[in-house]
Formats: C-alpha cells, sequence, structure tokens
C-alpha cells in the first residue's frame, strides 16, 4: 500500500495479513474532515431527498407514523401547534449541518443519520451480527449504543477476525473509531495471562486517558479485564512485572517501560493499536518511537523462518571470496550486504554515482570508485570498495547511504524492487522497516555493533528481517574476521537463542545446503 510517501515502509509493513501472533491496528483520524464537511458534502448530494425519501420509508422518525415514543427530544415534524408537518428539505439540511457542526447530538439525530446510507453513521448490520462477547455487548448498550456506525461495522469483522489481520482505517472525526479499536482490544484479551497483550500508542496524555475510559466503561461487564495507564504521572514499581492485560499510553513511557526497564515482554503483545497515526507518523519524534515498538513486537516473528550462519574468514578480502563462493555455488534472487560504513566516503560515492549517471543511482564502476578519489587501499571497508568488486565480477550492484535525499532513496529502492539491481550494498539506514519480496539473502559484511563495540541486537534483528517476509525462508549470512567479531556473533545468538550454524564457504556441499 502506497501511503505517505516518505514514511511508506511504516504502513506497508503493516499493511495485510500477519502471524497468528500479531495483529496491528492503525487509525488514522483525519482531524480535517469532521462531521461538518460531511453535512456540506451530503447537502451538495441533495442529501434533503434522501432525508425526504427516509421519511416515506419504515422507522424514521420525521415519518408521522414512527415518532419515536421514548424521546422528549422536539419533534421536527410537529409545527408549534402540534400539527406534522412534512419535513421541509431545507430544514432538514439546516439540521444536519447543525448536527455536523456538532451542536445537537441526540438520539433522533443519531437515528436519522444512521437511517442515511451517505452518513459516516449508517449501518446496516446490529451490534450482535458482528459476533461480539456478551459481556462487550452489555457494555455497549449500557453507553446507550444501538447499531453500529459504518466505520465500526466495517472494521469490526476485520478486527475480530481469526487469524488475526492488519487494518489501517480512516473515517471522519466522531463517527467511532475509538470504539471500534477498543472494542477489538477488549475482545483480544486472554485474561488467563497475567502481563500486557495489548498495546494502545496515544499521541498525547488526554488522548490516552480518553481512551482508557471508553475501554473502562465497554469493559464495564468484563471485570476481569485489567487496564493500565503508560502516561507521565504514572509511578510504576521497577521490582515488578506489569500484570495488567492493556496498556494505554504515549509512545516514550512505553518504550521506558517495556524496554529500558522491561517490566513487560514485548514479544508478548497481540494487539497493537496506533491512535491517531496520522498524527503520530508525522510527528518525527512518534514516528521513531512508534516504529521502534512495532518492530520489537516482530522478534520472533523474524528470525523464525531465517536460517543464520557464520563464516570465519581470514581478514577482509576473505571476506569477499567467501561472498563469491557463495554466488559461485546457489543461486540468489536478491541480495542485501550491510557494511560499516565510512558515511562521509560513502555519501561522496554516492554523489558521484549520481553525478555521473544523471541521477539515476545505477551500477557501479571501478571508474566511478576512482573518480570520487577514493584508492582501494583507505577503502576497502567502504561500501563503494565492495560494490565496485562485486560490479567487476558482473553483479548489478546499487549503493544505498543515509545521507541520500528521500527521493534519493526511494528510486534506488524501486530500481532494486522491480530486479534492475540484484545487489544491495547499503548501512543500517535499510535496517528498519523496507519490505521486498525477493531478498533471500542478507549478508552481514559487517556485524552491527553499538558505539561500546558490542552486539546490537536489536539493528541485527532488523538488518535480517530484510529476508524472510511474511512467512518466506530466508538466510542470513554473518562474516567473521576475529575474535571479536566472533564474539559479537555469540553474544547474537544468546540474546535470540537461535543457533547460528558455521558455514564453511571453501565446501561447495556445505554451500548448495543452505540453499535447499
Ligand atoms: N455505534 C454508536 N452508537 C452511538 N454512539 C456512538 C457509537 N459509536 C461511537 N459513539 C459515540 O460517538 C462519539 C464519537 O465516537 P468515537 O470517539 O469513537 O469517534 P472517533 O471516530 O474515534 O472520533 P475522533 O476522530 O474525534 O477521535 C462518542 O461519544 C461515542 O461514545
Amino acid at each position: 500500500m502506497q501511503l505517505l510517501l516518505p514514511l511508506g515502509f511504516f504502513p506497508e509493513s503493516l499493511n495485510g495479513p500477519t502471524s497468528s501472533r500479531l495483529i496491528s491496528l492503525v487509525v488514522f483520524c483525519f482531524k480535517r474532515l469532521n462531521m461538518g464537511d460531511w453535512a456540506k458534502k451530503a447537502e451538495d448530494q441533495e442529501v434533503s431527498k434522501l432525508v425526504d425519501q427516509l421519511n416515506i420509508e419504515s422507522g424514521s422518525p420525521y415519518s408521522q407514523n414512527n415518532k419515536s415514543s421514548d424521546s422528549n427530544l422536539p419533534d421536527p415534524n410537529s409545527g408549534e401547534d402540534g400539527e406534522p408537518d412534512v419535513a421541509d428539505p431545507a430544514e432538514t439540511s439546516l439540521l444536519i449541518k447543525i448536527l455536523g457542526k456538532g451542536l445537537v447530538n441526540t438520539k433522533l439525530s443519531l437515528d436519522i443519520q444512521q437511517k442515511n446510507p451517505n452518513s459516516p453513521l449508517h449501518s446496516i448490520k446490529t451490534f450482535e451480527a458482528l459476533h461480539l462477547k456478551a459481556s462487550l455487548l452489555k457494555g455497549i448498550y449500557a453507553m446507550g449504543f444501538n447499531t453500529p456506525s459504518k466505520i465500526q461495522e466495517t472494521a469490526l469483522p476485520t478486527l475480530l477476525a481469526d487469524p488475526p489481520q492488519n487494518m489501517i482505517a480512516q473515517s471522519q472525526s466522531g463517527t467511532g473509531k475509538t470504539a471500534a479499536f477498543v472494542l477489538a482490544m477488549l475482545s483480544r484479551v486472554n485474561i488467563g495471562l497475567n502481563h500486557p497483550q495489548v498495546l494502545c500508542l496515544s499521541p498525547t496524555y488526554e488522548l490516552a486517558i480518553q481512551t482508557g475510559e471508553v475501554a473502562a466503561r465497554m469493559g464495564q461487564f468484563c471485570p476481569d479485564i485489567k487496564l493500565r495507564f503508560a502516561v507521565r504521572g504514572e509511578e510504576v514499581d521497577r521490582s515488578k512485572k506489569i500484570e495488567e492485560h492493556i496498556l494505554i499510553g504515549t509512545p516514550g513511557k512505553l518504550l521506558d517501560w517495556g524496554l529500558k526497564f522491561r517490566l513487560f515482554d514485548m514479544k508478548k503483545i497481540t494487539v497493537f493499536v496506533l491512535d491517531e497515526a496520522d498524527v503520530m507518523i508525522a510527528t518525527q519524534g512518534h514516528h521513531d518511537q512508534c516504529i521502534r515498538i512495532h518492530k520489537l513486537m516482530r522478534e520472533e516473528e523474524s528470525l523464525d523462518n531465517i536460517k543464520q550462519y557464520y563464516v570465519k574468514c581470514k581478514n577482509e578480502d576473505n571476506k569477499y571470496n567467501a561472498i563469491q563462493n557463495i554466488y559461485g555455488c546457489i543461486s540468489i534472487g536478491q541480495a542485501i550486504i550491510f557494511c560499516h560504513l565510512d558515511q562521509k566516503q560513502l555519501a561522496l560515492f554516492s554523489h558521484c554515482m549520481t553525478r555521473s549517471t544523471r541521477g539515476r543511482m545505477v551500477k557501479t564502476s571501478a571508474y566511478g570508485v576512482s573518480r570520487c578519489g577514493f584508492g582501494l587501499s583507505e577503502t576497502r571497508r567502504t561500501a563503494a570498495w565492495l560494490a565496485a568488486k562485486m560490479t567487476s565480477d558482473g553483479h548489478s550492484v546499487a549503493v544505498l547511504s543515509g545521507d541520500l535525499t528521500v527521493e534519493q532513496r526511494l528510486a534506488v529502492l524501486d530500481r532494486f524492487r522491480s530486479g534492475l539491481e540484484k545487489v544491495l550494498i547499503t548501512t543500517n539506514v535499510l535496517s528498519r522497516g523496507i519490505d521486498i519480496e525477493q531478498v533471500t539473502i542478507v549478508v552481514n559484511f559487517d556485524l552491527p555493533v553499538d558505539v561500546r563495540g558490542n552486539a546490537d541486537c536489536e539493528t541485527y534483528l532488523h538488518r535480517i528481517g530484510r529476508t524472510g517476509r511474511f512467512g518466506k525462508s530466508g538466510i542470513a549470512i554473518n562474516l567473521i574476521t576475529d575474535e571479536k567479531s566472533m564474539k559479537v556473533c555469540t553474544d547474537i545468538e544468546k540474546h535470540f537463542k537461535k543457533k547460528i550454524e558455521i558455514l564453511n564457504t571453501d565446501s561447495a556441499d556445505d554451500i548448495e545446503k543452505i540453499g535447499t
């Protein structure tokens, strides 16, 4: 799905079916499109005719025969003298306009809107038809909801489906999105497990509280479901794991609790709600935190389908031989190679490449490298060096660095995605989120380490997660040259509790085995 392109990878990675463990939900709220806008649109579409039509059909509170008996509200069909009038389309439009501005919020107006097929509150289903739990139905009715709104009737079957599905939903302000995802959250809780299973991220303190209050009201007949706020001012006992099933809060606080203090296990989260996703994605700080949280919940998923190997190499040159041997023995769809780079050199290189190919990031060449002023001996460990070597061996290679503009990055990725280049050499810039289906192998030319030189497990996970997407199998190969890198590899293995097998790239037989 192409949504918010500069950040497009995020929605893309959320969209579509997912493992049975994780359901992700993104709800977009477009504040610009409020009910007033809808009413304006409705007016343009001669809503008056429609409402007029409703008068004739049964069930309309405008119809003389269907007056709502329990309503103390003024009857718009009655003139001052109590005589019923025929609904005046102009008045009806006006009423809808007023409703749209949120000045009137009555059962009567809701009934009108829910019967209007053009209204976002329109519904043909009942809550019962959505197969909600009896205790939740009780909660909904206690809140005065009678029938679902359009977004609820559309979203809930997907939100409650088995196997779980990811969803991105958008609908006008005030049309019941919160109610929809809160119902999904409450429906998915397993009360037999005393740990957080549902995470709801809100952009602000106030919104988190509001959502929690809706959840509490809706879940009033589900006393076993426990909810906790993760917002500023909420104290936690750092010596105790959190036991509540649902956590609603702001991204920073949730990251603190989940990642910094390890008060709950991100991997046990089964429902992830990103409320006001458009705001979250547009706000840089929130954006990064949301992606981080989402990725943390995918650890198990990513590693299960990926066979991990390490290759003992004598030196840097020998690393390249290992790659050559692998390519010589098995057929590789597309590969991503991660290097530890000198960013400046790569930027310079990329710039030269871009210029020398009139704006297209294409094949590297020894010529390109020398034009950039790199002497091979000094730049052994750069992507440029590797790219040049692979290119001279006949591979089509693209280079992607964090110094490229967003447009340039997208152009490189588009070419790679469409298969024009088979090898992508990059840094961690690509380790997150990008989904390229044909990538069958990820090579860590240099293992990811933090500033202290220790294993950076999170980055490792994101790197190798570029292959083995959505249940496909993938291969990750780590090139080791010394004890230090061997230790990093062992630490990664211990961290994920997943075996990283040794691979002898001098043996064609051994290499062929990994390709099967
Ligand atoms: N099916 C329903 N029947 C009656 N009232 C409803 C229904 N669903 C939601 N409401 C009420 O409508 C109001 C708006 O609902 P909600 O907050 O879920 O909308 P929203 O789309 O999340 O709004 P926003 O875009 O402003 O966040 C709330 O007062 C809620 O209680």
